[in-house]
């Protein structure tokens, strides 16, 4: 185990027995290595762009790769009681939308080597920054795409394609549903990543839901394991 602070600045911590004892997985040596290779890319692609404001290791660990896996936890393998824990498709189709440096779909096809992940921005410069990236990473299940959600998930290429949308940070719960749901086909999940959580949020999500033939499926509580952040992960599924 090492989770205490590293000599080198730009190491991160490997944080085994907080993997386990969380998520109940841990990375192998690869991806732990890829893990250790996506930081010091980003760190390196801040000081051309601004990509994040999370660069020192620790944060970086908790904010952006373990909040990532978080949100797919049900899909790690682990034993928790959560009610997606069965997903059915062995090489799903996933979509990170609104990705920026990345997150939360590249932690996760590092994760899931047999996962396609596609990584969609509608900043050309992140979209630039991450094909570099996926290349240096040797991510080959996972690729780039430039545009808006709003006008892309309107294409017949993409609509109705996907079996998992992840959404973080891009915008309120309802225009992440509006963005993230029609990217589905029928029986898909869309998953939410949000911070604090409301009663006027969760109105407001309602009849975007609805409209948009999806359902709340559950809504799950945590904190974060370093710095005990509130955390919320919204699952939508698409109805038929
Ligand atoms: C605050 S960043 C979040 C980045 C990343 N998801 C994360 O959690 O670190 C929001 C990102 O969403 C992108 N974005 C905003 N609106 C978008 C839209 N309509 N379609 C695609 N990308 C969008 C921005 O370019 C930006 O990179």
């Amino acid at each position: 185990m090492n989770s205490q602070p590293t000599q080198n600045d730009s190491m991160l911590p490997l944080m085994v027995d907080i993997w386990q004892q969380t998520l109940n997985w841990q990375p192998d040596e690869k991806q732990q290595r890829q893990f250790q290779q996506l930081y010091s890319l980003i760190v390196a692609g801040n000081r051309q762009l601004n990509l994040t404001r999370i660069t020192e290791p620790f944060e970086f660990w908790e904010k952006h790769l373990w909040d990532s896996l978080r949100g797919i936890a049900p899909f790690l393998g682990n034993t928790l009681p959560i009610p997606h824990s069965q997903f059915p498709i062995p090489n799903p189709q996933v979509i990170d939308i609104g990705t920026g440096a990345g997150f939360p779909g590249v932690p996760c096809g590092i994760a899931h080597p047999h996962w396609q992940v596609t990584l969609l921005d509608s900043t050309r410069k992140k979209i630039a920054f991450l094909d570099t990236l996926l290349a240096q990473l040797g991510l080959s299940n996972a690729t780039t795409l430039l545009g808006r959600s709003e006008q892309i998930n309107q294409q017949s290429q993409y609509r109705k394609t996907y079996d998992l949308a992840l959404i973080r940070a891009v915008g309120s719960a309802s225009v992440c549903a509006e963005y993230a749901l029609p990217f589905l086909k029928s029986g898909g999940l869309a998953i939410l990543y949000r911070g604090h959580w409301t009663d006027e949020e969760a109105a407001d999500l309602q009849p975007v839901i609805e409209k948009l033939r999806g359902k709340l499926e559950s809504i799950e509580a945590f904190t974060t394991p370093l710095t005990q952040s509130v955390r919320h992960c919204l699952y939508l599924r698409k109805l038929g």
